[in-house]
């Protein structure tokens, strides 16, 4: 592909038009019904569709961002098989590479960049049938900060002309805003959105001291993150330590586009360098603007920070 678009911008149209092949895969696994399910340790599952999926974002994006740190989930021994052709992608999205690219970033070179893949997120919703809660995961981060994400729904339908078109992609840059979709104001009252699969006593905890109206549970960060955006809830809250950094680089990316704010329980941002820990140790707390997060943040009780903390 050859644009004169700044790297970030070139970089995240090709992650939009990757990510969407991805979800194609994730939805073509699941047709032929042969999941190939691992089990990576207690509730953590991997399938074939996270395993391919993650190979071909990989791969794509590698080809032509060879200097780019990928890190994707689903490390592990390569594949001897060869990768069918179909699943290298070199096109970039149109719209994206026409953005404006903010000017903090036009200088940006592949050796400044990390790049997180999460091939599939909700892994344990996919396996049981929540197939709206998937996403695939593409987050972009720059010194330590993620700038730009793409969250792309496998799931999702749209009809067109009596057509129903399978799949939307939303993506997000640092000072631009978002698209793919249009946001949603926040709920009237306070709706909190956390996990369905994965909860213990500290997540519960947290859950009961925001004095919330409604708890929405469903699975994956994108998802969490996407039911903020749509107006659907107002703060996401998971107190415990299960989210790794390809779980909220891009919804964090995306989220903060568009005047949201995630972080860990503490309030603290996290860090994307390539060698960072992977594990989101504090857990994660994010909402649609300043004034919800800070009120998260000052509702969980100091042990239950500490305790995350130890
Ligand atoms: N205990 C855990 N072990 C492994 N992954 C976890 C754990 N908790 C959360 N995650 C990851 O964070 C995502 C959001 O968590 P939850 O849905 O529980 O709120 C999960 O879909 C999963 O990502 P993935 O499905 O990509 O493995
Ligand atoms: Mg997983
Ligand atoms: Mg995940
Ligand atoms: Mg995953």
């Amino acid at each position: 592909m050859s644009s004169s678009a700044p790297l970030v911008v070139r970089l995240l149209a090709s992650s939009v038009s990757v990510a969407s092949r991805a979800g194609k895969i994730v939805r073509d696994v699941m047709s032929k019904g042969e999941l190939g399910i691992v089990e990576k340790g207690k509730d953590d599952y991997q399938t074939e569709a996270d395993r391919s999926a993650q190979r071909c974002i990989v791969a794509s994006l590698s080809a032509q961002y060879p200097k780019v740190n990928i890190i994707g989930e689903e490390d592990g021994p390569e594949s001897e098989s060869e990768l069918p052709s179909d699943w290298i992608i070199s096109e970039a999205d149109k719209e994206v590479l026409s953005l404006e690219c903010p000017v903090n970033l036009h200088s940006v070179k592949e050796e400044d960049i990390v790049v997180w893949v999460d091939p599939l997120d909700g892994t344990s919703e996919y396996t049981q049938g929540f197939l709206e809660h998937v996403t695939v995961l593409i987050g972009i981060s720059v010194n330590d900060k993620p700038v730009a994400g793409v969250i792309h729904q496998p799931y999702y339908k749209t009809m067109l002309d009596g057509e129903k078109i399978m799949g939307r992609t939303i993506w997000g840059l640092q000072e631009v805003g978002v698209g793919g979709f249009t946001p949603a104001p926040p709920p009237a009252s306070l709706i909190i959105t956390t996990t369905r699969s994965h909860s213990n006593p500290l997540v519960e905890k947290a859950l009961q001291v925001m004095n919330a109206g409604q708890i929405v549970r469903v699975g994956g960060a994108g998802f969490k993150v996407l039911q903020l955006l749509e107006g659907k809830a107002s703060i996401y809250v998971f107190a415990s330590s299960g989210c790794k950094k390809w779980d909220t680089c891009a919804p964090e990316a995306v989220l903060s586009a568009a005047g949201g704010k995630l972080t860990d329980i503490l309030g603290n941002y996290y860090k994307y360098g390539g060698a960072e820990s992977r594990p989101n140790k504090t857990g994660v707390l994010a909402a649609v603007n300043d004034e919800l997060h800070s009120y998260a943040v000052k509702r969980i009780p100091q042990e239950l920070k500490d305790a995350l903390s130890k």
